[in-house]
């Protein structure tokens, strides 16, 4: 497995332009980002087939879910509530097991490992952004930041450094020692994604990041993201019920009872 290299917020990495290939699940997409995603496979998921039991009954929930996602293509799930979106988003950052299927992350097999290898894997390859932001309360904007960094084992000093400097250029350099409960949500969202992004994971899964968010703001987190993605090289999925943010997308990818359309 890679070990991704926390980033200096300040460098903007090289971009890669590597014409894309055909794809197998497009419904929908942005040719404007298209030239940018490269042929190079970040993530492979086949078979993927998830049960809960509910009540003492089974539900099938995922379906021998076949997904790729491309490097530095960024792919919505959309889909009916209960279709499995979250589901599969949390299968692909090893956050849950599914019952079979198999999964390569840039063609090292991911899926299958112990509780402790999988904890790895999530924190060198993937950042999650959630709807309800999940920042923790105690700790103001940069210390939240910085969580990622010190959990590669940079020393708290130069972690709170690059965090602010992330947060600064993020459009937040007044709310560095801010703590979350007097942002907005808007801001609380840029927090998130400075925390998702700043130790440069190669993955970035998002679970509806603007829900909670005013249309302005939306559109802010998202142009963010597409901004930081973009220079950073990474590969995203973000599952979402909000049509205005579908224009971000490469491809969509409409679920329904636990299988594409
Ligand atoms: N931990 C769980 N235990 C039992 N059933 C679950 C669990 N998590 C999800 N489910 C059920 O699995 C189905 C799919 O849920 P999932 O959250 O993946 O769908 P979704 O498409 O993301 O829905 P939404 O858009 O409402 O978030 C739903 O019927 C849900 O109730």
């Amino acid at each position: 497995m890679s070990h991704s290299t926390p980033i200096d917020a300040s460098q903007p990495a090289t971009a890669v332009h590597v014409p894309v290939m055909a794809d197998d699940a497009i419904s929908d997409g942005n040719p404007t980002r298209r030239s940018k995603i490269s042929d190079t496979i970040a993530i492979e998921a086949s078979g993927i087939s998830k049960t809960y039991l509910i009540g003492g009954s089974e539900r099938p929930v995922l379906d021998g879910i076949e997904f790729r996602l491309r490097e530095r293509e960024c792919v919505f799930l959309v889909g009916p509530s209960g279709s499995g979106k979250t589901t599969l988003l949390s299968i692909l950052g090893l956050l849950l097991s599914p019952d079979a299927g198999r999964i390569r992350f840039f063609d090292e097999q991911v899926d299958g490992l112990d509780e402790q290898a999988r904890t790895m894997v999530r924190r060198q390859m993937i950042g999650f952004v959630f709807q309800r932001f999940q920042l923790i309360d105690g700790l103001d904007a940069q210390d939240n930041v910085a969580i990622p960094l010190t959990m590669h084992g940079e020393p708290i000093a130069m972690a709170r450094k690059r965090s602010a400097a992330l947060l600064r250029r993020m459009g937040l350099g007044d709310h560095v020692n801010a703590l979350p409960s007097s942002m907005s949500p808007g801001q609380c969202q840029r927090v998130a994604l400075a925390r998702a992004v700043v130790a440069q994971p190669k993955l970035i899964l998002a679970d509806e990041p603007t829900a909670a968010l005013d249309s302005q703001s939306g559109k802010g987190v998202m142009d963010l993201l597409t901004e930081l993605t973009d220079e950073f090289n990474t590969s995203t999925v973000v599952v979402t019920h909000d049509p205005r943010i579908y224009r971000y997308a490469d491809r969509v990818c409409e679920m329904e009872n636990g299988r594409f359309k």
